[in-house]
């Protein structure tokens, strides 16, 4: 799948002027309300007409000013649950997904009707009328008449947010089967980086109707005031570990985590060989150029510094170490060891700084998750739907 747009937009007194490209992987459209989201979303669901540009996915063009082409909303290859969507609709959902269905041509169809009800566990209300449905369900209904389109991109807007907490741990693994098994992409649009992640680390940021960056999260934090602009507060490291054994005379456990080994507070009662996951805030994270003898700290992990993040008044520093830590610092304390991206390090964390998530608290702020491996989440701590990396 590739999508490129590049259009010209006056309304009222909102300008947009949006040049992106995006290829299979999904995507996150991020930005503060009023950014042109939902607008970017129309515009290539075919809601809305640009006054300028082109619009083009998989070489077929949605929308071309300068040869005349606007493809109509219902032929595009774009499944799409907007904010606007829940129209009312005094048909039931089997009516209305039977002609969504029937109108697919048959050998587009890559849904059938019955796998859908039953992912989207609409089998309770297929009888009911839509426009007495609850928001979370027309949702529900909205998402599967889009994906019976047999789209090559779905377009969602804060769909979580829309569908409730309760069902939305239930939509999430479905949104990635789709992305993984059938390679759906989906374009995702909201003002929570914390919903955005929890589906893709690929993001747009949007502001004024401009793309201001796109790329992965870490790409797009290493921006100068970004990490902020994204609302994150706080950087925790998550780590895998696995127990290797109980030492009660230094009254430590010792695990190891993507083969590094690791000193933890004592646990008896984890079983040897049984796995945890403990969290380390980046600001209890040292760096040192070279290992320390004499020190009361446990933990030296050597690693290679592939990234230098300067965010207001920390620097972030992100070091491989096997697997990916990242440790928070002040700019002055880059400045006086010289960092520089490439260089041996040795990441210094005191034994009881680090803890294990079951015996975490709620915290009160959004924290940036480095779940070990690359891979980050933001997670809205303090509440019980936050997503945790499994
Ligand atoms: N029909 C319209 N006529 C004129 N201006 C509009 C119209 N619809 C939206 N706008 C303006 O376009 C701008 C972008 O709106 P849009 O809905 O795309 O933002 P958004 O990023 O999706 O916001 P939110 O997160 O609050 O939904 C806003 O300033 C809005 O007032």
């Amino acid at each position: 799948m590739l999508l490129e747009m590049n259009v010209k937009l006056r309304r009222g007194h909102f300008d947009l002027t949006t040049r992106l490209s995006i290829s299979d992987s999904s995507v996150g459209l991020f930005g503060k309300s009023g950014a042109g989201k939902s607008t970017v979303l129309g515009l290539i669901a075919g809601t809305i007409q640009p006054q300028n540009g082109h619009i083009v996915l998989d070489g077929k063009i949605l929308f071309d000013s300068r040869k005349g082409i606007m493809m109509p909303r219902e032929q595009r290859p774009v499944g799409a649950v907007l904010q606007i969507d829940c129209a009312d609709s005094t048909e039931t959902v089997r009516d209305n997904l039977t002609s969504a269905y029937n109108r697919t041509l048959k050998h587009r169809r890559i849904f059938k009707l019955d796998f859908l009800i039953e992912l989207l566990e609409l089998g309770p209300i297929l009888n009911h009328v839509i426009e007495l449905l609850s928001a979370g369900e027309r949702q529900r209904v909205a998402l599967a008449r889009s994906l019976l389109k047999s789209p090559r991109l779905l377009l969602l807007d804060e769909t979580f947010a829309a569908i409730g907490n309760g069902y939305r741990i239930q939509l999430l693994p479905i949104l990635k089967r789709l992305q993984d098994e059938l390679s759906l992409p989906v374009l995702y649009a909201s003002q929570s980086l914390g919903e955005i992640l929890e589906l893709t680390d690929r993001l747009i940021v949007l502001e004024q109707g401009k793309v201001l960056h796109n790329g992965s999260l870490l790409d797009v934090a290493k921006q100068q005031g970004m990490l902020r602009y994204l609302g994150i507060r706080q950087i925790d490291n998550i780590l895998p570990v696995t127990v290797s054994r109980h030492d009660y005379v230094s009254g430590c456990s010792l695990a190891h985590s993507f083969g590094l080994p690791l000193t933890l507070p004592l646990r008896p009662h984890l079983a040897v060989g049984s796995e945890a996951q403990v969290s380390i805030r980046a600001k209890d994270i040292a760096l040192s150029r070279s290992y320390i003898d004499g020190i009361s700290i446990q933990n030296q992990i050597k690693g290679r510094i592939c990234a230098l993040i300067p965010s207001g008044e920390s620097l972030i520093v992100q070091v491989d170490c096997g697997s990916t830590l990242l440790a928070e610092i002040t700019p002055g304390a880059g400045r006086n060891m010289a960092l520089q991206e490439g260089e041996v390090i040795y990441c210094l964390i005191k034994t009881h700084s680090i803890a294990y998530l079951t015996e975490l608290d709620a915290l009160p702020y959004q924290r940036v998750i480095s779940h070990g491996d690359g891979q980050y989440y933001l997670d809205t701590a303090g509440s019980n739907d936050g997503f945790l990396p499994e």
